[in-house]
């Protein structure tokens, strides 16, 4: 069996985000053994792995849901999240995505943008939260970017499921993080859905660091980026998607034959 791949010590002052020897058990079952993996500013990942690899865990300890028993989890180089609640992550600018769109549906498309920018501000900003020209700019520019400008005014509710996926990665961005990350964006979409999903993920690359969780290994190649495979609450290979899906191992315990 490989040995589990090590962070680059020398990454971590760089990094956005430096994962080292995560260790999370959930009554004596290891779900993270050892985990280690860096994403620098403007980078991002692809995360792909069977079920059970630890891909969702490792979510939840970088946003505090759940606390590791041993590691290093630091963001921007020097901001121990070990330490800090979900409230608090949020707040520093890590936004998560899950895998079943949560938009209002009884709300408009550009409502449900509105509220993510409210509640960034807080309960005593909203009470003196007016539509001033900065906020409908923030509003026009996500909705310009996830392509529902034509759409702003009908019910969250009467879109697809692709364009509801759409809405709540724009509410995230209205909430400006530095980085996001994005669980099985793709499960249940069509196939053009798809491919204007990764055309959209490209697109918020450019701007910010994202890290996805996917099996579609279409969508994983229509990013085009660096691909980190998780097994067994390690990594088990890294590197670009070709080099991942043509290790022995992958193939073996993932990708199969
Ligand atoms: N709260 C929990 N209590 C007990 N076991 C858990 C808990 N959360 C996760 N596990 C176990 O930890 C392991 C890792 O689960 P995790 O959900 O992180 O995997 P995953 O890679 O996200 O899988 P999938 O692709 O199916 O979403 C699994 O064996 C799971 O059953």
């Amino acid at each position: 069996m490989n040995a589990p791949v090590k962070a680059d010590p020398a990454a971590l002052t760089s990094a956005l985000l430096y994962l080292d020897g995560v260790e999370v058990s959930f009554d004596g079952y290891r779900a993270l053994r050892g985990l280690s993996l860096t994403v620098a500013p403007g980078e991002m990942l692809a995360i792909i792995g069977p079920n059970g690899a630890g891909k969702t865990t490792m979510m939840d300890v970088i946003t505090g849901k759940t606390r590791p028993d041993k590691g290093d989890v630091l963001f921007e180089g020097k901001i121990d999240l070990t330490k800090r609640d979900e409230a608090d992550i949020a707040q520093l600018g890590i936004g998560r995505k899950f895998q079943k769109p949560t938009v209002f549906d009884s709300q408009s498309v550009e409502d449900n943008i509105l509220l993510a920018l409210k509640s960034k501000r807080g309960v005593m900003a909203n009470l003196f939260w007016a539509a001033t020209p900065a906020i409908r700019q923030k509003v026009d520019e996500v909705l310009e970017t996830i392509r529902l400008t034509k759409l702003r005014t009908r019910l969250a509710g009467s879109l697809s499921h692709g364009q509801k996926q759409w809405l709540e990665i724009g509410m995230l961005l209205a909430q400006d993080p530095k980085l996001l990350l994005v669980d099985e964006p793709v499960a249940g979409m069509t196939d053009a859905e798809t491919a204007q999903t990764a055309i959209l993920l490209r697109r918020i690359a450019e701007s910010h660091s994202v890290v996805v969780v996917e099996h579609d290994m279409h969508f994983v190649r229509d990013l085009d980026v660096r691909v980190t495979c998780l097994h067994e609450g390690a990594v088990l290979a890294e590197g670009t998607l070709d080099q991942v899906s043509n290790n022995d191992r992958v193939i073996e315990v993932y990708l199969g034959r």
